[in-house]
């Protein structure tokens, strides 16, 4: 089992408001998804991160790529999230057999977590990071009226890391591709070829840096982080 990461970084950040792509941001002096890099990277059970950037971010990133001690191989993105997943499966090394995908606007997620989901993984087809939901949930129609409130018990929001055989999530790509069908997540696309997908426990701390307020919630999650670490060495 060989398993490599696909992280994507080609979004807009429109939800940020700061005119750029939110994954430049800085969290404790560090662009986002550099954190989200550096976790897999020191990752044991990691061989290879394809990061997956704009055309237009192509020069900054490469800079920064031959600036940093470790190698990252770089992909571009495409129009839409599972666009640039796909084209970051084709640029992964032949001899990668499993893949995780995750976003690199969730730099919370740590060295446990990615262990967590390789070991599900050597027994499962499919495992996704998710945490229960602590809302209540409702459907609610456009004319406003709740139409329905689901069971809590049964209902989870689910994270990335997301995992693979490479063959099987490249086959769900490929399918929806074809049929013209759109996931917001890869697990969707595997759910729909019929195969089973299964939890691991995530963190609410894996956020996914998408509105302003997530940034101070983040730089507080980093720095209670830091100085945990600084209090254990
Ligand atoms: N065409 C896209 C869209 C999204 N992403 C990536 O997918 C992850 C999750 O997307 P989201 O947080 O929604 O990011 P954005 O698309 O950048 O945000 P927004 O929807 O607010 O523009 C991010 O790491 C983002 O960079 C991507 O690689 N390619
Ligand atoms: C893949 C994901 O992070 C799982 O929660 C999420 O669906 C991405 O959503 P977005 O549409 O890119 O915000």
């Amino acid at each position: 089992m060989e398993t490599s990461v696909v992280i994507v970084a080609a979004g807009k950040g429109k939800r940020m408001k700061v005119g750029k792509n939110k994954i430049w941001l800085h969290l404790q002096h560090k662009p986002i998804f550099q954190h989200t890099v550096e976790a897999f990277i020191q990752h044991p059970g990691i061989s290879e991160v394809v990061l997956v950037i704009n055309e237009q971010d192509y020069e900054d990133m490469d800079r920064w790529r031959k600036s940093m001690p470790y190698s990252v191989i770089l992909a571009i993105g495409g129009a839409e999230r599972q666009d640039s997943v796909r084209n970051g499966l084709e640029a992964l090394s032949k001899s990668c057999t499993h893949v995780l995908i995750h976003d690199a606007a969730r730099p919370f997620i740590t060295a446990e977590q990615i262990s967590g989901i390789i070991t599900k993984l050597k027994d499962h087809q499919a495992v996704v990071v998710a945490v229960p939901v602590k809302d209540t949930i409702k459907i609610v129609g456009p004319d406003g009226i709740v139409q329905a409130t689901p069971a809590r018990e049964s209902l989870w929001a689910v994270q990335t890391p997301q995992a693979f055989p490479l063959s099987l999530v490249k086959e769900a790509h490929q399918f929806a591709l074809e049929q013209g069908k759109a996931g917001t997540d890869d697990a969707m696309l595997v759910e729909m070829l019929g195969y089973p997908v299964t939890i691991v426990d995530g963190s609410y701390e894996n956020i996914k840096v998408t509105t302003p307020d997530d940034l101070w919630f983040g730089e507080e999650i980093m720095k209670r982080r830091l100085e945990e670490r600084k209090r254990r060495k």
